[in-house]
């Protein structure tokens, strides 16, 4: 019988669960054996669950279990995750050793951070170094890259001087505000520290000169602040942070945009650049533009988190994904979603069926004015929408706690149709923030898409990716649902 539950057909998964003849739900590290009436076909093969003929209410409610057991957060995860040297999260030093400025030690406790995670512990002691050192850092989604540079530039300004001293530049709308947030959550002890946003939207007065000393802001604007507006000198700033960084040297106008700024800072500047992800050539491309840099970089194998659990879902069409859908709702309680489709089309006709459905539903695209796109975000984090459909336009840097489940309902391919394994890991991580168990849903509507799956999982080496569970034939429990 083959091991991998990936390459299962499914009279093999017939044959295995016949075998097997029970049902083995993993619950707090114990094997909890049970019966499973003969109905429903889930069972563990080599540490892999595999679920499919899902028949009747027992069988439901059993996958609910099973896909609840790798939900159910103990309450002190983060805790045991921060002394786990293998967690992303894992540190040895407190904030206190990290020699903050009081103030900011202030905001950090304000914001219930405990410990700093392995990004901040690491980049924070080279971002703060004199003589200042550029750095290229890599680390996995959600584990706390935004804090750590957000900490450099508040360490770094002289709140003495009224002139911008540190520019951030975002790929986003919606993340440069988010990223304002947490400046202004851990400033908030350090007055004296202004920001302003350069976002389309923001207009300010022509000849005047920017007072505050941080700078957040998209590429475009930003470029226009320094280069048509002049509303910042360039060449007095000292901290220039590229978030997101692959994405904003990989897209040809960001890339255009970001590099013209840089162009116009001074040569001393410290450049950060952080990322979940750096494919190859990115990696070596920020290399070339980043003179002499401290480098974070993740291995391939580390990109992944154990704590977010990888699942797909067969179907043969978009229909049949949509029951699905409908039928995941049923069977797993979510505290709150976010469902990736590929194309605006999709994601307006995906948010009708499941607003006619009872659900409420945010839907978030590209085409939409910015202030929507924020007002919708808002909404969201506030939990006012539980859903939130989108494109790949939110797929990175948003931080929603209470994200618990992602759902693909379009899987991420590049303008080729190959696979993007870069925004199907920062999709993916939005949920399971920080230490919090998260799941992901695929949903495969065909052999190609089949394919990219497969591949992805390639990508990030073997079985350490999209294991666990193969859900199969959802599509029945429609009858139940
Ligand atoms: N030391 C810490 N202790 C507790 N919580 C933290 C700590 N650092 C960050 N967080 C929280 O963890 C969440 C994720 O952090 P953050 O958004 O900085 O991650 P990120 O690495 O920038 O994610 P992404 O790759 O998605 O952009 C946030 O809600 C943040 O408030």
């Amino acid at each position: 019988m083959a091991t991998d539950s990936w390459a299962l057909a499914v009279d093999e998964q017939e044959a295995a669960a016949e075998s097997l003849g029970s049902l083995q739900i993993k619950e707090n590290e114990e094997k909890v054996k049970t019966e499973a009436n003969g109905k429903a076909k889930v069972f563990q093969l080599e540490g892999h669950f595999v679920c499919c003929y899902l028949e009747d209410r027992a069988a439901q409610s059993l996958l609910n279990k099973l896909i609840r057991s790798n939900l159910v957060n103990t309450t002190n995860q983060v805790e045991v995750l921060q002394r786990d040297p293998n967690s992303p999260l894992y540190s040895v030093k407190s904030f206190e050793e990290l020699r903050l400025k009081p103030q900011l030690l202030q905001g950090v406790y304000a914001m219930g951070f405990n410990r700093p995670s392995k990004i901040q512990e690491n980049a924070l002691p080279m971002m703060l170094a004199e003589p200042p050192q550029n750095l290229i850092a890599q680390s996995q989604s959600g584990t706390g890259k935004t804090a750590a540079f957000v900490l450099a530039m508040l360490s770094r300004v002289d709140p003495a001087n009224k002139w911008p001293q540190c520019l951030c530049v975002s790929p986003t709308y919606e993340l440069a505000l988010q990223t304002g947030k947490v400046i202004e959550q851990m400033g908030k002890f350090y007055p004296e520290v202004k920001l302003e946003y350069a976002i389309r939207g923001n207009k300010l007065e022509r000849g005047m000169k920017i007072q505050e000393q941080i700078v957040i802001g998209t590429p475009g604007t930003v470029l226009d602040w320094c280069l048509k507006l002049k509303f910042i000198d360039p060449k007095k700033i000292k901290v220039f942070v590229l978030d997101e960084a692959d994405v904003m040297i990989a897209t040809q106008g960001h890339q255009d945009q970001s590099i013209r700024i840089q162009r116009m800072l001074p040569k001393d500047c410290q450049m950060l650049l952080f990322s979940a992800t750096f494919e190859d050539s990115v990696w070596k491309f920020a290399q070339r533009i980043v003179p002499d840099p401290n480098v974070i970089k993740l291995k391939r194998e580390e990109e992944t988190l154990d704590t977010i659990k990888q699942y797909y879902v067969l179907c043969n069409n978009k229909e049949e994904k949509f029951l699905a859908l409908c039928n995941i709702y049923g069977a797993i309680t979510i505290a709150q979603a976010m469902i990736f489709c590929h194309t605006r089309k999709t994601a307006g006709w995906l948010a009708g069926e499941l607003s006619s459905e009872g659900h409420q539903v945010a839907l978030l695209s590209g085409e939409m004015m910015v202030e929507q796109r924020a007002a919708v975000i808002e909404r969201f984090r506030e939990g006012k929408e539980k859903v939130l459909v989108t494109t790949n336009v939110c797929a990175r840097g948003i931080d929603v706690e209470q994200v618990s489940v992602v759902i693909n309902f379009d899987l991420p391919v590049d303008k080729d149709g190959n696979p993007d394994n870069e925004t199907y890991l920062h999709r993916i991580g939005r949920t399971g923030r920080f230490g919090k168990r998260g799941l992901a849903i695929n949903m495969v509507d065909s052999k190609q898409s089949m394919n990219i799956l497969n591949r992805i999982q390639e990508h990030f080496s073997e079985f350490t990716l999209l294991q666990e569970c193969v859900v199969h034939s959802f599509i029945k429990l429609e009858l139940f649902a």
